[in-house]
């Protein structure tokens, strides 16, 4: 997979991340790559992951400071876990010039959307983004510069905004490699809950219970973990502070999605107790159906329905 060449011009002036772990060193990157700003600043909390993207040379600037790094920027993108957006928002509120855009990649959007504008002045345009491609990987070194390529990223404008603004964040993102979606805030969380966040909570508890199991040892956990055990393990491998953050912070949309989970889970039980092979075989061959059509438009460039037929 190859990104397309440099622009011949830069279409942005200061291009600035905040959060320089996987997402924000794979934006620095494909950002150095198309040649998408004229300059580029990074900036993060940890002394560490400064240095780090210093070394890696994928910044034009390390700034030392929020303060420092936002000056004069035209577009910032937050990069940070969802529960530290609003500190960062408040922190850079000050120094933001009038007219910039303050964007961010967070995995939910109606809890960034209300802090990043409880904190940041109306003079700045608020336009959140989520690229749904990511790996279970973190940090500076985790990134790479074709993450969002034929990937989906999914912008959620908040009612009233800046046209030119939501055309600047889906010209980003294109530009990045993503096929750009809009949508509001509250629908995504909900799509993103099915799709993303209760998988997740899935993994994690399917692993934790393997884990647990008193009758299986560990060790043979990890030995005959060669198959579908495997991929969960993959997926509960993820950052802990993430989705920590992304499970606070989608209650609503997880938990109601999580009661149909249950019921269906329950249904499935009842099934296997009362011997009813049929109900068993017509889901399977139901589920065998979507991953084929998954794999058959290719997951990268499809376009999913985002559930809209359930309006
Ligand atoms: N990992 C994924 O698959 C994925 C995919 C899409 C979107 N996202 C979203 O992207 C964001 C970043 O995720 P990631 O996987 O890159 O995480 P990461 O752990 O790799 O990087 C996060 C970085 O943010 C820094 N940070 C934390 N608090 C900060 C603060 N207050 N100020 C400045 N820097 C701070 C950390 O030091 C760290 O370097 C999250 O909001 C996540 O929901 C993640
Ligand atoms: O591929 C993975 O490892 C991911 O978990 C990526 C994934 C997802 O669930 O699809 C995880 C969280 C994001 O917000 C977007 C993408």
């Amino acid at each position: 997979m190859v990104l397309d060449p440099p622009l011949p011009r830069p279409m942005i002036g200061r291009l600035v991340v905040i959060g320089l772990g996987l997402i924000g060193s794979s934006i620095l990157r494909a950002a150095d790559a198309r040649r998408l700003a004229e300059v580029s600043v990074a900036y993060d909390a940890e002394p560490a992951v400064r240095a780090r993207v210093a070394e890696l040379g994928i910044a034009d600037e390390v700034a030392s400071s929020p303060a420092e790094a936002v000056k004069d920027a035209d577009i910032i993108v937050l990069c940070v876990p969802v529960g530290a957006m609003g500190a960062v928002a408040q922190a850079i509120a000050p120094h933001v010039k009038p007219g910039a855009i303050v964007s961010d990649v967070g995995s939910v959007k109606g809890a960034v959307l209300n802090a990043l504008r409880t904190h940041l002045p109306s003079g700045v345009h608020v336009v959140p983004a989520h690229p749904v491609a990511g790996t279970e990987y973190s940090g500076p070194d985790a990134g790479f510069a074709t993450l969002f390529k034929n990937r989906w990223c999914i912008v959620t404008p908040p009612e009233g905004a800046d046209a030119e603004a939501v055309q600047a964040v889906t010209a980003l993102w294109t530009a990045l490699g993503a096929n750009v979606e809009t949508m509001t805030a509250e629908h995504h969380d909900l799509v993103l809950a099915i799709t993303s966040h209760v998988p997740h909570l899935i993994a994690y508890n399917i692993v934790g219970t393997a884990a647990d199991l008193e009758k299986v040892t560990s060790s043979e956990v990890i030995k005959y973990s060669a198959g579908g055990f495997r991929d969960f393990t993959r997926i509960a491998a993820s950052d802990p502070t993430m989705w920590r953050d992304v499970f606070l912070n989608n209650r609503e949309a997880v938990i109601e999605v999580l009661g149909r989970f249950t019921e269906d889970l329950i249904a499935l039980q009842r099934a296997i107790r009362w011997e009813q092979g049929e109900t068993l075989f017509d889901l399977f061959t139901r589920t065998r159906a979507i991953r084929r059509s998954i794999i058959e438009i290719g997951q990268e460039t499809a376009a999913p329905d985002f559930g809209r037929e359930r309006g």
